[in-house]
């Protein structure tokens, strides 16, 4: 397998494709679906960020949940090792940020994708799930109705789509 070469993001990033939608810290852009049909993200595409970064293979994985349930939290802990505590700023539409580790000898790159938890994203957010390798469901455990939403969000066309592209 041929050792690809990538941008690297950092906090915020552009996305390989573009489409108007904004991150919650930053208020710059993450854009588009992010790959071709395949569901994997050629680092030829347009930039994500000013770094650059080797990786031999990559997944696209996203966040999904209720607003405040902590997708944010999450996938900032995992990326800078940082937990954000105390204000609490939405997401605004959608965001991404990646991670390479190294796997058994391969630099696996996750592109991890941010969604925004409030009701009136959902239609874009929906748009990001189609060549998605991965979705990770969250709710708040002290809160029954954010576990019970997550059926509602993968309505059985999502669920459907992702499966019949990805597996
Ligand atoms: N106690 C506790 N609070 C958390 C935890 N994770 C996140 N929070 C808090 O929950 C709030 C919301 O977290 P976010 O990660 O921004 O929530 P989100 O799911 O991204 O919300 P949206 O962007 O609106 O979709 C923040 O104030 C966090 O500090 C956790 O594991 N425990």
């Amino acid at each position: 397998m041929s050792r690809k070469k990538t941008m690297k993001g950092k906090g915020s990033s552009k996305s390989p494709t573009a489409s108007p939608n904004t991150s919650k810290d930053s208020g710059k852009s993450g854009k588009g679906i992010g790959g071709p049909s395949n569901g994997l993200v050629y680092p030829s595409r347009p930039s994500l960020s000013d770094s650059r970064e080797f990786y031999d293979i990559t997944f696209k994985v996203m966040l999904v949940g209720d607003s405040g349930v902590g997708k944010t939290c999450l996938l900032v802990r995992f990326k800078d090792g940082a937990f954000l505590a105390g204000s609490f700023i939405s997401t605004v539409g959608i965001d991404f940020r990646n991670k390479v580790l190294n796997i058994d000898a391969l630099k696996v790159k996750l592109q991890i994708w941010d969604t925004a938890g409030q009701e009136r994203f959902r239609s874009i957010t929906h748009a990001y799930y189609r060549d998605a390798h991965a979705l990770i469901l969250l709710y708040d455990v002290t809160n029954k109705a954010s576990f019970d939403n997550i059926k509602v969000r993968l309505s059985p066309v999502s669920v459907l789509s992702v499966g019949l592209i990805n597996f």
